[in-house]
């Protein structure tokens, strides 16, 4: 069922600061951020030549990852994003498993403009997952 890791997610607190690191510091190339009010985080990506690193600002009251910045104030990897061909196909399997799809079930829109849903942390080991379809 899984493709591809698409993307590896790493909350910060300050997406300037992450950029310019990730930039100036690790010599990567970085897009420009993205807002993304629907999912409360404003983001850019580090293009790899293997995968990409998602950096991850929380935007808005209701932030998914305030809570998590809160535990962690420094930031850090924050979710797994790995490429499924049929995204309800996954859902459904991932569901009679017994797996909790987060949210309504229902496929968001994500970054790249693909369908995408989340998996709850404690199913997998202590890493939330996100499914996204290619
Ligand atoms: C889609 C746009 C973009 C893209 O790639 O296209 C993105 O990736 S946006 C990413 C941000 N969106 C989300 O994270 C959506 C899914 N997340 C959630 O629904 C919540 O954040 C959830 C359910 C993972 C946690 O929310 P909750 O309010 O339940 O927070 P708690 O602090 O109570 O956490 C419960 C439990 O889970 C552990 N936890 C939370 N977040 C993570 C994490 N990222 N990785 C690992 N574990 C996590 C937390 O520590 C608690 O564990 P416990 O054992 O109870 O202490
Ligand atoms: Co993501």
């Amino acid at each position: 069922m899984l493709g591809r890791v698409n993307h590896i997610a790493i909350a910060v607190p300050d997406l300037a600061a992450a950029v310019a690191s990730y930039r100036n510091v690790l010599g990567a190339r970085v897009t420009e951020p993205q807002a993304l009010p629907e999912h409360g985080v404003t983001v850019v990506f580090v293009d790899l030549p293997n995968t990409k690193v998602e950096l991850l600002e929380p935007l808005g009251e209701t932030s998914p990852i305030a809570a998590f910045l809160q535990k962690s104030p420094g930031g850090g990897m924050h979710h797994v994003c790995y490429e499924v061909d049929d995204i309800l196909a996954a859902r459904d399997r991932l569901a009679a498993s017994g797996a909790r799809v987060l949210g309504d079930g229902n496929p968001k829109i994500g970054a790249h403009g693909k369908p995408v849903l989340f998996l709850h942390p404690r199913d997998f080991f202590g890493t939330l997952i996100e499914l996204e379809e290619v």
